[in-house]
């Protein structure tokens, strides 16, 4: 399959799967007519695995190919799948990509760590998101590798909600890349 036709089939999955018409409070606090439940296609046996090669095609058809970052991942959780997704499709194409997992407040015990998985400083990354409204989300992930010392490059979601995000995240300076809008899934 070509890169058009993954995206396409995985439009379509997500429609299926994920978009549920009904009244909800975002994460942000406000309210919304529809909610994109990506969980219901990021941990799909087919989306899931989807997901991992069209985001990264996406991100390559926008600059950044394999060689140019080391690391993908995001707060916690919808960033998580979308993370080892991405791992195991370069896995399957002979890439080392690793992942990681932001938490949302640092372990109290163990290794205390706040973001788990190979370590982040010095390295190369790429924040990831199952869905953006506000950014909030990622922006929060991006402060805290910037903290642990990596060198964070883009943001990358797979749905964008078209609510301010990307506006929000380039304010931050990085570039902001979505594999599927609202057109996608017939909510514009
Ligand atoms: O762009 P934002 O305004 O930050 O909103 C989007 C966030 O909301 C959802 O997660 P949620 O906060 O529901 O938590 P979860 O990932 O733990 O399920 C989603 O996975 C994003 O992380
Ligand atoms: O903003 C959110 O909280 C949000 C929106 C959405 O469509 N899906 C989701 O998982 N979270």
């Amino acid at each position: 399959m070509t890169n058009d036709s993954h995206k396409s089939r995985l439009a379509e999955l997500v429609r299926e799967l994920a978009v549920i018409h009904e009244h909800v409070t975002l994460a942000s606090g406000k309210e919304s007519d529809f909610y994109v439940d990506m969980r219901r296609a990021t941990l799909h046996h087919e989306a899931g695995p989807l997901i991992g090669h069209v985001m990264l095609d996406m991100l390559e058809e926008a600059g950044f190919g394999p060689e140019d970052y080391d690391a993908v991942g995001g707060l916690t959780m919808g960033a998580d799948p979308v993370a080892t997704a991405m791992m195991h499709a370069a896995a399957s194409r002979g890439l080392n990509l690793d992942a990681f997992v932001v938490r949302k407040a640092a372990k109290d015990h163990g290794m205390k760590r706040r973001i788990e998985g190979p370590d982040v400083q010095g390295r190369r990354v790429i924040v990831l998101e199952d869905t953006s409204t506000t950014g909030g989300s990622p922006i929060e992930a991006v402060h805290a590798l910037r903290e642990a010392g990596a060198e964070v490059l883009a943001v990358a979601v797979v749905v964008d909600r078209a609510t301010g995000a990307k506006e929000r995240i380039e304010a931050e300076g990085l570039p902001y890349f979505s594999a599927l809008g609202l057109a996608d899934l017939d909510l514009d």
